[in-house]
């Protein structure tokens, strides 16, 4: 017999209200087991508000909660299988790591011996093993967002939240503990929720992200879909760089639209759906603009020229003048080849596959 398996999250057609102020308006999504879930946006778009709603810390104006396919709209935050890392850590000064870790556990009233393996095992885990005697006070940032981590972990939560918990890093440590934090999810196999207004944060550790904008989900997706195939001029705009430009749908093929773009340049994009007529908004990452001296074969060919070039080490970051004085971005890398090193003023070929341009509501 197969049976349905409930989400480990479902937030349904949440609304949250501060007095006259809409926090979060008709949220709904579902989280599976074991899925590494970022929520990202701008500052106030509502992410920590969505996180205080699973955790329980609030509840919502409207909607409910599911954690584990069980309504905990209303439940305590003791009752849900749920922990926290916060941003700040909240470690307790006083005590060693081994006691801020075996904390939670010693206020179950798990027995001792069961402590003591569980601690051993998450101090492994985090590698703190040379810390556990000292007081938070004497460990660096990155070893106390361990620590941090280990208390949460060491209760096995179903599920982890994390509200932003790199933001007190330094640069190089946030990316070392990106990659830590995602090797630590995929080896407890625990659902984490991560809160962060860091797309590229964001894009190295999450399954899935979900897009919030005021109080809104814009976009829920895999990674590659969220960068690949935004779906609002929000999402393209706010992951990555990119061309928004506006157009004018002129006819359609099978799969795919002739479009007229600002300046008069016609171009071929992908598009099955009917709905995508007359004034629409195009996006087109700077990647995939291809650039040749030579004239290409194929579709979407047609000339431009460099109106500026500045190197960025790996990649130069090219702007494009084509026709009717349209200006595009482009990104090419800087792999040494001379075919592809190209200098300001120069007259040069674009190619764009139709793929490549999304098509994104306003
Ligand atoms: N208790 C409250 N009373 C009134 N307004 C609130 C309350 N809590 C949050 N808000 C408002 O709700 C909005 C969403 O807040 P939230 O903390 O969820 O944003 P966020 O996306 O986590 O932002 P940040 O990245 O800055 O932490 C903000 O405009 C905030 O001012």
């Amino acid at each position: 017999m197969v049976r349905a398996v409930a989400a480990m999250v479902e937030l349904r057609s949440i609304s949250k209200v501060f007095g006259n102020f809409t926090a979060l308006q008709e949220v709904s999504f579902e989280i599976k087991e074991g899925e590494f879930m970022t929520f990202l946006g701008p500052s106030g778009c509502g992410k920590t508000t969505c996180l205080r709603l699973i955790s329980g810390f609030d509840t919502p104006t409207k909607g409910q909660v599911f954690i584990g396919g069980k309504d905990v709209t209303f439940d305590p935050p003791y009752r849900r299988d749920v922990n926290q890392v916060f941003q700040s850590y909240a470690l307790f000064p006083h005590l060693t790591i081994a006691d801020n870790i075996a904390f939670g556990l010693r206020m179950k009233k798990v027995p001792s011996a069961e402590i003591k393996r569980r601690v051993d095992n998450v101090i492994g885990m985090t590698a703190l093993e040379q810390f556990v005697h000292r007081k938070p006070a004497q460990l660096s940032g990155g070893q106390r967002q361990r620590v941090a981590l280990a208390r949460a972990i060491v209760c096995e939560p179903k599920v982890l939240l994390l509200d932003e918990p790199l933001s007190a890093l330094d640069a190089k440590l946030r990316t070392q503990m990106r990659v830590e934090l995602k090797q630590l999810q995929k080896k407890l196999g625990i659902t984490f929720i991560f809160v962060t207004h860091d797309q590229e944060e964001a894009l190295t550790m999450s399954d899935r992200v979900a897009v919030l904008n005021n109080g809104r989900v814009e976009q829920i997706g895999t990674v590659n879909e969220i960068y690949y195939k935004p779906a609002t001029r929000f999402v393209a705009t706010f992951i990555g760089e990119t061309n928004i430009i506006e157009a004018t749908v002129l006819s359609r093929g099978s799969r795919t639209v002739r479009c007229r773009l600002e300046g008069g340049l016609e171009l071929e994009v992908a598009s099955v759906d009917p709905t995508h007529e007359g004034k629409i908004l195009l996006s087109l990452r700077p990647e995939k603009v291809r650039l040749s001296r030579n004239k290409p074969e194929g579709r979407n060919v047609f000339p431009g020229r460099i109106s500026a070039e500045i190197f960025k080490g790996a990649v130069d970051d090219i702007t494009l003048v084509v026709e009717g004085g349209l200006e595009l971005g482009a990104l090419l890398t800087n792999d040494g080849q001379e075919e592809y090193d190209f200098h300001e003023g120069e007259s040069v070929f674009c190619r764009i596959q139709p793929e490549d341009i999304n098509i994104v509501a306003s």
